[in-house]
């Protein structure tokens, strides 16, 4: 296994990339069943526990994959324009209640000086590997942002998350709809002029 250095310990030490421990996860949510006063024997919940430990397989796939895997296409186009992919759907997990949040990314990029471009469906790939783990929407953000200055060597970035978070929703303040908007803006893109024509593409056209 390649080592993730987007994951630390306390002591700043990459971590290796980390896999669901099925079984233990299946027992996990045996007992939370009981624990909220369900029967995980009756029927309709005997398969529940290794449908959710597999179901979690998914969810946190991103806790075993590394941003330079996905950056690793790059192509030389010669290409030092904006480029922008946006309205990418992002489902995640907040990490306070294990709920779910959704909503779109907005990503935007200069390449790097000699023109070096990666595929825009990595982008996505992109977000998807920090969305698949407990996050908060901040961190989500701010590390899609990041990996494309470390691992693509961007000379501008620009990253928008847009997403309705269920723990805000269906459980504490009860707030369906309201919805969190965060960015991270690095290099040239905070730029003024720069930025407000980044801006006006990432979200041109729909309000
Ligand atoms: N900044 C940030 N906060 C989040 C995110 N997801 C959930 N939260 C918030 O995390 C906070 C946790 O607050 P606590 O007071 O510790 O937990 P709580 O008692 O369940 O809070 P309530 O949700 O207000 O009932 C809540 O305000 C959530 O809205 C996120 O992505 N970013
Ligand atoms: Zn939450």
């Amino acid at each position: 296994m390649t080592e993730s250095p987007d994951l630390k310990d306390d002591e700043g030490d990459a971590l290796p990339p980390r896999q669901v421990d099925h079984e233990r996860a299946r027992a996990a949510i045996r007992e939370y069943l009981f624990a909220i006063g369900e029967d995980p024997d009756r029927e309709g919940l005997r398969d529940t526990p290794d449908r959710v430990a597999r179901a979690a397989t998914q969810l946190y796939a991103g806790l075993s994959q590394s941003p330079e895997d996905v950056l690793s296409a790059r192509f030389s186009i010669d290409h030092e324009e904006l480029i922008i992919v946006r309205d990418i759907e992002i489902f995640s997990t907040c990490e306070h209640h294990l709920l779910p949040f959704h909503g779109v990314a907005h990503v935007g990029y200069i390449p790097a000086p000699d023109g070096t471009v990666t595929g825009l469906s990595k982008l996505a790939r992109l977000v998807d590997v920090f969305a698949r783990r407990p996050q908060v929407q901040e961190r989500i953000t701010t590390q899609v942002a990041d990996a494309l200055v470390t691992h693509l060597g961007v000379q501008g970035v620009i990253v928008v998350v847009e997403a309705e978070h269920l723990c805000m929703s269906m459980r504490g303040v009860h707030k369906p709809g309201s919805r969190t908007i965060t960015s991270a803006v690095r290099g040239q893109l905070r730029d003024p002029a720069t930025r407000a024509e980044a801006m006006s593409l990432l979200l041109g056209g729909k309000r």
